[in-house]
């Protein structure tokens, strides 16, 4: 935990820590190599998580139904044997890549198309899903 993830003095700011249990939880849709985006995110905040420490990030699929991905996190103070600090609780849902083309901004959706490395990560979903 940085400066930058400040909430009350030296302590790291909820949402923030909510952002970081939700990037993990997404990374395991990567593992499933599915697109899928966070559609419910319940959040338990334990320990005040200090500036300066190392939050300890865990993360699981715990079911999947047709489109929805349940998963679950935890991150521990200081390392994989640290106390809990957060926990979280999610459903992501799978969706198409037209999701963000629909959605996004055009300007945006222009900038990843012609990035190679976002249009190989998502070919790599329809070719081989
Ligand atoms: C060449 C291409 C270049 C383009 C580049 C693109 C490449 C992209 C590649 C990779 C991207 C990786 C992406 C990472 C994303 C990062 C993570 C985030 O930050 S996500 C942002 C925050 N989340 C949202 O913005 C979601 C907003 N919500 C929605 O869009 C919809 O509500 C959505 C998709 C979640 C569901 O809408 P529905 O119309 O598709 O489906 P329905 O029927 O409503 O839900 C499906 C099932 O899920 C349940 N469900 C949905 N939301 C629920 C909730 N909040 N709680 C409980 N159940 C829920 C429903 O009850 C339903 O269940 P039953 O099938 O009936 O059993």
């Amino acid at each position: 935990m940085r400066p930058a993830h400040q909430g009350a003095p030296g302590l790291a700011h909820g949402g923030v820590l909510a952002t970081a249990l939700d990037e993990t939880l997404g990374s395991l849709n990567w593992l499933l190599r599915t697109i899928a985006v966070t559609g419910r995110l319940e959040t338990d905040f334990r320990r005040p998580v200090p500036v300066g420490s190392v939050l300890h990030l865990e993360a699981e699929v715990t079911a999947v139904a047709g489109r929805k991905i349940y998963s679950t996190a935890t991150g521990r103070l200081g390392g994989p044997e640290g106390p809990v600090a957060v926990r979280a609780d999610a459903l992501f849902v799978e969706v198409k890549v037209d999701h963000f083309i629909d959605n996004g901004r055009p300007e945006e959706i222009r900038v990843a198309m012609n990035d190679p490395d976002q249009i190989r990560r998502a070919r790599a979903f329809e070719v081989n899903p």
